[in-house]
């Protein structure tokens, strides 16, 4: 059996939260062979809540879950762990963009970035979910100046889950047929979902459906998708980003698959021409739990176009929070 890691949610007793940790804990994120403490962060009033949380996980009696700690302290909270999940943080309601966020949510990762500098392994692996995440994650990693930047990813692996299953639908195949799937940019209405290198069973997905199903349709779902649910449901998605965060750190300890790779918020290196330094969503391949963005993806007019208006906004957002940028 391997050593336990270390793993830290953040707004552990919220609804994601509650979605998130017994499938870490069942060995869904780090494989079946890998033993786990969790350690659960979440603020003062919340305490109680969590620990009903933590009863609960005692209570699977899961063979791999090695600890579980509670507290509202994030030096505690972030000390010599090896996989953040930063999911707390406040979600929206109807009628916001997720940016209106950025206001409420900025602090929280300010100080959070400090703790894990602090105090965190050298090696910790950050999944920022709370919104909005590309600009939270930046605010983390620059706070966090003693860490390799590249340790610091933004989740769009929901976005790249939602516009998989609709080329699926479109094209009467499953999700098993689609591969190479990119979420450009930031995770928002800016979003671009790519279908000019996604494909179903080996075809470029753009050659099997028309030019203005993908503007007009298949596009705005994706990018409204999680103002839809949050409409139909009166509460942001949970189940689905909790399984989309699972399926990122899967997919960066443990490695994606042959050729098909997966969309993560990451440091730009300037790849594609983007503004080095912002956290941008580019179609990534995981080896050995590092990732590298995949360099040959074709960019023609249109993409090109929509790269650079959700770079643009990042950018917006980025000089909005510069305060807190360390
Ligand atoms: N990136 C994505 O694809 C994606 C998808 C869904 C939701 N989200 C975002 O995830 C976040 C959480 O959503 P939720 O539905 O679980 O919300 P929620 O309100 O149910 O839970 C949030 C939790 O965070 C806690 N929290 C607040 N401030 C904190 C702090 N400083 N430290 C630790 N914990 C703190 C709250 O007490 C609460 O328990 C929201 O910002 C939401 O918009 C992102
Ligand atoms: O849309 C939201 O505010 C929640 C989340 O980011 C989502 O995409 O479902």
């Amino acid at each position: 059996m391997k050593q336990p890691v270390r793993v830290t949610v953040t707004g552990a007793a919220g609804q994601i939260g509650y979605a998130l940790l017994f499938r870490i804990a069942s060995g869904a994120m780090l494989g079946d062979d890998q033993p786990v403490i969790l350690k659960l962060l979440d603020i003062t009033p919340a305490l109680e809540a969590l620990e009903g949380v933590r009863m609960e996980l005692e209570d699977c009696a899961f063979p791999l879950l090695a600890g579980v700690e509670c507290t509202d302290d994030p030096n505690t909270g972030f000390k010599d762990t090896d996989y953040a999940l930063l999911v707390g943080a406040r979600p929206r309601g109807p009628g916001m963009e997720r940016k209106d966020l950025l206001e409420a949510n900025a602090a929280i990762f300010s100080v959070q970035g400090k703790a894990i500098n602090d105090h965190a392994s050298r090696n910790i692996k950050v999944l920022v979910v709370g919104n909005p995440a590309n600009t939270n994650a930046l605010i983390t990693q620059r706070n966090a100046p003693d860490i390799d930047p590249r340790n610091f990813t933004a989740m769009t692996r929901l976005d790249h889950n939602r516009a998989m299953t609709q080329i699926a639908i479109k094209t009467g195949t499953t999700v098993n047929d689609v591969t190479n799937m990119t979420i450009w940019g930031n995770h928002s209405a800016t979003q671009y979902p790519d279908l000019f290198n996604a494909k179903v069973n080996g075809q470029a997905a753009i050659d099997l459906v028309d030019q203005a199903w993908f503007e007009e349709d298949f596009i705005p779902t994706v990018q409204q998708r999680g103002a839809a649910i949050i409409k139909a449901r009166g509460a942001s998605s949970a189940a689905s980003a909790a399984n989309a965060a699972i399926g990122h750190m899967r997919s960066w300890a443990l490695g994606t698959e042959g050729d098909d790779w997966v969309s993560m918020g990451v440091y730009s290196d300037g790849s594609y021409g983007i503004a080095e330094g912002l956290i941008y969503s580019f179609p990534c391949r995981c080896c050995n739990g590092d990732w590298v963005i995949v360099q040959d993806a074709d960019i023609n007019d249109f993409s090109r176009a929509k790269m650079q208006a959700t770079e643009q906004e990042l950018i917006e957002e980025r000089d909005a929070v510069a305060h807190l940028l360390g």
